[in-house]
């Protein structure tokens, strides 16, 4: 080896090489650990950390990089509009991924403001965590594309953490991951309502408080792009209230991606909605548009007594859409406003049913969701 002629032409291959993995480091995000750690690998390990990297480190350029570190701003705020003049923080063109049986996701064109609140919704198995793990990078496409520009951080509904570790030492170590790391651990565990149980061990958490961990983990990577896989179906009422704060203030500074089987959890913080069906996304847009949209007059009538009486002379009216029993009595849904006004009542009193009172219906998500997810074709 002290004869050049061997060894330079090797040296000369190392050093090329280490350029090449210099050179797709700077140009492409990086995968599992940050590109200043995979930069010392490569340099460190001559040639197994480049060959590393090559295999495992390098990602696509239009998937998301592994959580970043910066402190997201709080502030109390209204509810987040949509920032129409800024690119989509996430967009999937034609994205499919399909699981035998043909179920899965079907060429989902899913489009995600830069700010804001955008809620997922679909009944069980329509392919929302498929959707969201494809988001995350956390699985592979089978056709179609996904582009990002922003960092993507991605909370599943049951996350799992090591259970030996405290709720602070967790959050501390997804923080130190991260390379620009600003947020204090003790204000991602205070945001997330975690304060008392900062020193406890996570081994012995219930589901809300990893629930809870979760986001905590979220807010302190500083990603500006946030999953949250049903964030609150683990919470009491009142966490739930907390959490769905939390949601709407990060929705002023993040893109936040919420899939929810509450659609009154949706209806309150979404501004934008995605609703899928057996893998398909058969509505996205405004969440007041999709009310306005789909919304037929309804009114709630509470009867002493007559509800059958009037629910079948009312079955065969043309302007009647529905006509549904409750407990205390019917709900019916018109053909348009005027009927319900002006027909509704006549048709009340020539049945003989006894009303003690009569309401419209405010316009409400769940009811056009189900709407939207039987009826159409
Ligand atoms: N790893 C897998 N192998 C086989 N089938 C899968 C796999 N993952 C998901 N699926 C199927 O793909 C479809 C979509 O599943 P997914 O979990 O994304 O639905 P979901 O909307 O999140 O459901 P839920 O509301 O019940 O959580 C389902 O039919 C499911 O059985």
């Amino acid at each position: 080896m002290r004869n050049p002629a061997v060894w330079l032409p090797i040296a000369a291959l190392l050093l090329a090489f280490i350029v090449v993995c210099y050179a797709q480091l700077i140009s492409r995000p990086a995968k599992y650990l940050p590109k200043a750690v995979w930069a010392l690998i490569i340099l460190a390990q001559i040639p197994i950390g480049g060959v590393l990297y090559l295999i495992i480190g390098r990602s696509e350029r239009t998937t998301a990089e592994p959580p970043p570190t910066a402190t997201p701003a709080l502030p109390e705020v209204d509810r987040p509009r949509p920032v129409a003049t800024q690119p989509p923080a996430v967009r999937t063109h034609a994205i499919t991924k399909l699981f035998p049986g043909d179920v899965g996701l079907h060429a989902v064109d899913l489009t995600v403001p830069a700010r804001g609140v955008y809620g997922l919704v679909g009944p069980n198995g329509a392919g929302k965590t498929t959707l969201l793990s494809l988001l995350a990078g956390l699985r592979r496409p089978d056709a179609g594309r996904l582009s990002t520009t922003a960092q993507v951080m991605l909370c599943p509904d049951t996350p799992a953490f090591e259970p030996w570790l405290t709720a602070a030492e967790t959050v501390e170590l997804f923080r130190r991951l991260s390379p620009n790391g600003t947020t204090g651990t003790d204000h991602a565990l205070a945001l997330a309502g975690l304060t008392a149980a900062r020193d406890r061990r996570v081994g012995g958490f219930s589901r809300g408080m990893a629930q809870r961990l979760g986001l905590a983990v979220v807010l302190a990577s500083g990603a500006q792009v946030l999953l949250l896989d049903e964030p609150t179906s683990a919470l009491d009422p009142q966490g739930r209230a907390e959490i769905l704060n939390l949601i709407t203030a990060l929705g002023r500074d993040h893109a936040v991606v919420f899939s929810s089987h509450i659609l009154a959890d949706i209806q309150r913080v979404a501004d934008t909605v995605g609703v899928l069906r057996e893998g398909r996304l058969i509505y996205q847009g405004p969440v007041d548009e999709l009310l306005d949209r789909h919304t037929r007059p309804s009114w709630q009538l509470h009867l002493r007594a007559g509800a059958d009486r009037l629910a079948d002379r009312l079955g065969g009216l043309d302007w009647v859409a529905a006509v549904r029993r409750h407990e205390q009595g019917l709900r019916v849904d018109t053909t348009s406003v005027h009927a319900g006004e002006t027909l509704l009542p006549a048709e009340i009193s020539a049945s003989g049913a006894e009303l003690i009172a009569f309401n419209p219906v405010g316009a409400d998500l769940e009811t056009v969701f189900l709407n939207l997810v039987e009826v159409q074709p």
